[in-house]
C-alpha cells in the first residue's frame, strides 16, 4: 500500500496536540448542542410568559437567551481557532516532509515534471488539503449534526412539520448546489481572464520595443480590450448568480414560515401546536438554511482536497535516489590529489525508455588530465556531466573515481570532489562571501577570500562598501564576466580535484573570455578538468578532445592528432578561425 503522507501528518498533529484535539471535540459538541437551546427558550417564553401574561421570569429568560447566544459564539470561535491552528500544523508538517522528499527524489522525476507542476503540489494541493480541516470534513460534520438536531427538535413539536423539513432539506440543497456550481464556473473563468489581462500588461512591457518596431500596437490593444470585455462578462455572471440566489432563498424561507403560521392559526389549527412551538419552529427553520448552504461549499472543498491528497501522496511516493554509501568520505576515496582516476566503464543512458541518449561510453582519464567534450548541440554533453556528478544513474555501466561508483557518493561529499561551473551564475540570497561558500559552515572566510583572490576579484570586492559582507540583492553588483569569475571561485573554494566546466565562456565578449580562460589555466595545474565548449580555440589547452556523435564517442585524442585524422574536427577549427579572424 502507498505510504500516505497526509494520514501520517494528521496523526502526528493530533498526537502532538492532544489538548487542542480534545478542545476541538468539546467545541464541536458545544456548538451543536447550544445552537438547539435558543428556540426552546423562545418557546418557553411565549407559552409560559407571554401567552399567560406573566412577566416575573422574563428578565432571567431573556438573559439566558443572550448568554446561550454568546456561548454559541464562543464555541464557534474556539472551534474555528483550533481548526486553524491544527490545519496550519498539519500543513507545515506536510510541506516540511515534501521539501525533504524533493531533496531525495530521483533526478529523472524532473525530466517529466515542470517546475510549475512541482510548485503547485506545494501550494494549491497543500492549501486544498488544509481547507479539508478548516472548512471541509469537520465543518460538514458540524453542519450535519446541526441539521439532525434541528429536524429532531421540530419533529418533537410536530411530526408534520418535521416531515416538511425533511423534504425541504434536499430541495434547498439542490438549489444551493446548482448556484454554487454555476458561480464557481464563472469565478474560474474570471480568474483565468484576470490572469490573461495581467499577463498581457507584463508581456506588453517586456516586448515594448518589439511591439513598436513591428508596429503591433493596435494588435496588442485589441487583444487587451477583448480580454477586458470577456472579463467583465464573467464578473457580470458572478454578480447575477450572487444577486438572485439570496432572494430565492429568502422567498423560500418566507413561504415556509408563512405556511407554518397559517396552518397553525386558530382557524385552521392543522398542526395542533402551541404559539411557543410556532415561534420556536420559525427560529429552527430559519437556522436550517445556513448549514445547508455550507454543506455545498464543504462538499466542494472535500472533492478538491481528495484530488490534492492523491497528488501529494503520489509525489511523496515518487522514486528516490538509490542507496548512497553514507559513510563514504571524499578523503578516503582520494587520498592523493595527484592520483585521481576517472573512468567511464561502458556507460549508456536514457531519459525515456527505449531512447538512448548516450551509448557505450568508455574512457579512462589520467590524473590532472584536461579533456574537452565536443559535439553537436543535443548530443548529450551536459547529460554526461550530470552522470559524472552522480546526479543521474547510467542505464548501463558505471562511472568511477578511484574505483568508487560516483552514483554512490553521498551528496554531502560531492563538493569536495567536484567543482561545477556552467554558463550562468546562480545568485543566492546573502552576502558576497555567501555566494562563494553557499553558506556552508565548513568553508572558512579565509578560504573564500583565497578563492576570490585566485579569480582576481579581491580588489573589486574590497572596493565595495562592506567588502565580502556586502549583500548581493541586485543583479547589477557584478558584471556578466565577474559573475562567471565568482562561479569559478564558488567551484574551486573547496579545492576539488575535478572541475567540470560547461560552456563557461558562452555569452561573454572576447576580452572577458580571455580573463576567464587565464584564471582557468591557472587552476588547470592541479585539477582534472573536463570541459564542454563550442569554441575549441578559446578553451584552455586540452590534452584530449572527445568528439561525441549520436551519443557515442566518434573519436578521441590529442588536438594535434585529431587535426590530422578527423575531418569534422579539422573543419570545425577552420570554421572557427574564419569566424574569429
Ligand atoms: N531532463 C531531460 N529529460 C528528457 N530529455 C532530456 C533532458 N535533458 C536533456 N534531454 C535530452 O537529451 C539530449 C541531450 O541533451 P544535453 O543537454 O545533454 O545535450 P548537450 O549536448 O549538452 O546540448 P547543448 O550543446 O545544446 O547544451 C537532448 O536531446 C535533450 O533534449
Amino acid at each position: 500500500m502507498k505510504n500516505s503522507l497526509i494520514k501520517r501528518a494528521i496523526g502526528k498533529a493530533i498526537t502532538h496536540n492532544i489538548g487542542l484535539s480534545i478542545l476541538l471535540v468539546f467545541a464541536i459538541c458545544g456548538v451543536v448542542v447550544t445552537s438547539l437551546i435558543p428556540p426552546q427558550i423562545l418557546k418557553y417564553i411565549v407559552d409560559h410568559n407571554l401567552v399567560p401574561h406573566k412577566s416575573e421570569k422574563l428578565l432571567t429568560l431573556a438573559a439566558s437567551y443572550t448568554v446561550i447566544l454568546l456561548l454559541i459564539g464562543i464555541f464557534d470561535f474556539v472551534k474555528e481557532a483550533v481548526l486553524t491552528i491544527l490545519g496550519q500544523k498539519i500543513t507545515k508538517e506536510i510541506k516540511v516532509e515534501m521539501m525533504e522528499k524533493l531533496e531525495r527524489i530521483n533526478a529523472m522525476f524532473f525530466s517529466s515534471n515542470s517546475s510549475g507542476v512541482v510548485v503547485s503540489r506545494f501550494t494549491n494541493d497543500v492549501d486544498a488539503i488544509n481547507s479539508l480541516f478548516t472548512s471541509g470534513i469537520i465543518g460538514m460534520m458540524v453542519d450535519c449534526l446541526k441539521l439532525i438536531g434541528i429536524v429532531i427538535s421540530i419533529w418533537i413539536f410536530s411530526s408534520r412539520i418535521g416531515m416538511v423539513t425533511l423534504l425541504l432539506i434536499p430541495a434547498i440543497y439542490g438549489i444551493t448546489r446548482e448556484f454554487q456550481k454555476r458561480m464557481l464556473k464563472a469565478q474560474i473563468e474570471n480568474r483565468i481572464l484576470i490572469g490573461k489581462v495581467n499577463n498581457h500588461i507584463s508581456e506588453s512591457l517586456k516586448n515594448i520595443l518589439m511591439i513598436k518596431s513591428y508596429s503591433k500596437e493596435s494588435y496588442m490593444e485589441e487583444n487587451y480590450k477583448r480580454y477586458l470585455l470577456d472579463n467583465y462578462k464573467t464578473v457580470e455572471k458572478v454578480n447575477f448568480y450572487d444577486s438572485i440566489y439570496s432572494p430565492i432563498i429568502q422567498c423560500t424561507r418566507a413561504v415556509v414560515i408563512a405556511l407554518i403560521v397559517v396552518l397553525s392559526s386558530k382557524q385552521l389549527n392543522f398542526l395542533g401546536i402551541s404559539l411557543g412551538m410556532v415561534a420556536a419552529t420559525i427560529e429552527l427553520i430559519s437556522n436550517l438554511f445556513a448549514p445547508i448552504e455550507n454543506l455545498g461549499m464543504e462538499l466542494q472543498n472535500i472533492q478538491q482536497a481528495i484530488s490534492g491528497i492523491k497528488r501529494v501522496n503520489d509525489f511523496y511516493n515518487e522514486a528516490e535516489d538509490d542507496y548512497k554509501e553514507q559513510d563514504l568520505k571524499a578523503e578516503d576515496m582520494i587520498s592523493n590529489r595527484e592520483d585521481v582516476q576517472l573512468s567511464f566503464n561502458n556507460i549508456s543512458f536514457q531519459y525515456e525508455e527505449g531512447a538512448d541518449i548516450l551509448h557505450n561510453i568508455n574512457l579512462n582519464l589520467k590524473p590532472n588530465e584536461k579533456v574537452t567534450f565536443v559535439g553537436r548541440t543535443g548530443v548529450g554533453k551536459t547529460t554526461l556531466f550530470k552522470l559524472i556528478m552522480g546526479l543521474l544513474k547510467p542505464t548501463k555501466g558505471s562511472i568511477t573515481i578511484n574505483g568508487v561508483d560516483v552514483y554512490n557518493i553521498p551528496n554531502s561529499e560531492k563538493r569536495k570532489i567536484f567543482g561545477y561551473v556552467d554558463q550562468s551564475f546562480h545568485v543566492i540570497k546573502g552576502t558576497v562571501a555567501d555566494q562563494i561558500s553557499l553558506q556552508d559552515g565548513s568553508i572558512t572566510r579565509e578560504q573564500a577570500e583565497k578563492a576570490l583572490d585566485f579569480v582576481g576579484l579581491k580588489d573589486y570586492v574590497e572596493s565595495l562598501e562592506y567588502g565580502m559582507d556586502t549583500i548581493v540583492n541586485s543583479d547589477n553588483l557584478f558584471s556578466q564576466g565577474q559573475k562567471q569569475l565568482l562561479a569559478i571561485a564558488r567551484a574551486i573554494v573547496t579545492n576539488p580535484p575535478i572541475l567540470l566546466l560547461d560552456e563557461v565562456t558562452a555569452n561573454l565578449d572576447s576580452i572577458t573570455e580571455e580573463k576567464i580562460v587565464s584564471v582557468l589555466k591557472k587552476a588547470s595545474h592541479s585539477h582534472t578538468i573536463l570541459s564542454i565548449s563550442h569554441r575549441l580555440s578559446s578553451m584552455i589547452a586540452s590534452d584530449t578532445v572527445v568528439i561525441l556523435e549520436h551519443g557515442r564517442i566518434k573519436n578521441a585524442g590529442s588536438p594535434e592528432v585529431l587535426l590530422e585524422s578527423d575531418d569534422w574536427y579539422r573543419s570545425h577549427i577552420a570554421l572557427e578561425k574564419l569566424t574569429w579572424s
